[in-house]
């Protein structure tokens, strides 16, 4: 039922020919399609001017901002997606959590979670949290006509690694004590966010979002072991509450060369692979009937033109292995980046890949 609504309303708009749809559902496509993790953002100057004076934080509470920063990379590059401008921590400061995004620091949480009681504190997320989420969606969508829009949230280990150490960390080594030494406490916690990112995700892909990406960018921190124990069933909790959608669900975190196979086995159905693992390597580390996302080193756009050049050919090459392939950088783009360089790499995608 639910799917057929969701079909009928794609057709209608033409979503359902999109290339970047067709490639994460693992059907023929006309070219490769191209997004690229963090497209809106520093690396723009129109970015820079519409932020100025304004935080982060409340950028993303603004369907104004929200609307406008997510256009502005489609103004400039042939993309095949649009990503929802937000932050990861958008939910959690939306249950009550008390946080902010410093500037070149990243989120840091005043109250870091340490006990039980702070867990037990941690209350489901509504509609009426995020009003300006969906209100956002519906404009983008209206706007997008043809372009699906990527909804996001963070995976379960990076929201607990932000919320237990209260800011960004290198070791996670206070997560850690808890995922091995208070089991019960990690539970519940990771339990709680789970639901909190299904509340979120349910948000966006309801008001029409066409895809979801969960970044869980700090889990390849953790073993396959571990992974799976103590990350896996919450993941796959999220992935199975938006199965009714019927939207393409995408898996992504850096350093996780070991985890493709558990990160695709939580149910995805697309895998993001870092630049680490060349991506006819990755075809070999995730079980078929999943598509492969990436996967350019984003530091690569700062050497010459033909070295970019010959390896966006060599990653579209290695990508032609997989069921579907959808091209992006290995990680988010870099501030520094030149938007030109990105720019003439999604053309590049597109006329090197066409059939
Ligand atoms: C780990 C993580 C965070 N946030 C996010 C992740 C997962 C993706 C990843 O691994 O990169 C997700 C995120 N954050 C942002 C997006 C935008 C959508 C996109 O274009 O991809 C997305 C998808 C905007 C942002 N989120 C943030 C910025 C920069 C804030 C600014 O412009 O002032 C943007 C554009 C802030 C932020 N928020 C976070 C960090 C590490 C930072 C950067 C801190 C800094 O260097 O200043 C946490």
């Amino acid at each position: 039922m639910v799917e057929d609504a969701v079909g009928s309303k794609d057709s209608a708009s033409g979503l359902a020919d999109s290339p970047f749809l067709r490639a994460c559902r693992r059907r023929p496509v006309p070219y490769t399609p191209v997004w690229f993790m963090r497209q809106a953002g520093r690396s723009l100057p129109e970015y820079l001017r519409v932020r100025e004076g304004v935080p982060m934080l409340e950028a993303c509470a603004r369907p104004d901002m929200i609307i406008e920063i997510t256009l502005q990379p489609l103004r400039r590059y042939a993309v095949d997606a649009a990503i929802f401008f937000s932050d990861i921590v958008v939910p959690l400061r939306a249950v009550g959590v008390d946080l902010d995004i410093k500037p070149g620091v990243g989120p840091v949480v005043a109250d870091p979670i340490r006990g039980p009681e702070q867990v037990a504190a941690l209350r489901r997320l509504t509609p009426d949290d995020v009003p300006f989420v969906a209100e956002a969606v519906r404009g983008l969508v209206g706007e997008l006509g043809a372009t699906p829009l990527i909804g996001f949230a963070g995976g379960p280990f990076t929201l607990a690694s932000y919320l237990i150490e209260g800011g960004p960390s290198k070791n996670h080594e206070r997560t850690k004590a808890m995922m091995y030494g208070e089991p019960e406490l990690w539970d519940r916690l990771l339990g709680r966010l789970a639901d909190i990112t299904i509340d979120y995700l349910k948000v966006q892909v309801e008001a029409g979002a066409s895809a979801v990406q969960l970044f869980d960018s700090w889990v390849g921190a953790v073993g396959p072991q571990d992974y799976r124990a103590s990350v896996l069933p919450y993941t796959r909790r999220v992935f199975q509450a938006l199965e009714r959608y019927g939207v393409p669900r995408i898996h992504f975190g850096v350093g996780t060369g070991e985890l493709l196979g558990l990160m695709g086995e939580a149910g995805a159905d697309v895998v993001g692979v870092d630049w680490r693992v060349p991506l006819d390597e990755a075809v070999h580390r995730v079980e078929p009937g999943k598509a492969l996302q990436g996967n350019l080193d984003p530091a690569l756009l700062f050497a010459p033109w033909e070295v970019v050049e010959a390896r966006a050919r060599d990653v579209l090459a290695r990508g032609r292995t997989a069921e579907g392939h959808v091209f992006n950088l290995g990680h988010g783009v870099l501030p520094a980046t030149d938007p030109d360089v990105l720019a003439r790499l999604a053309d590049l995608v597109h006329e090197a890949s066409a059939s």
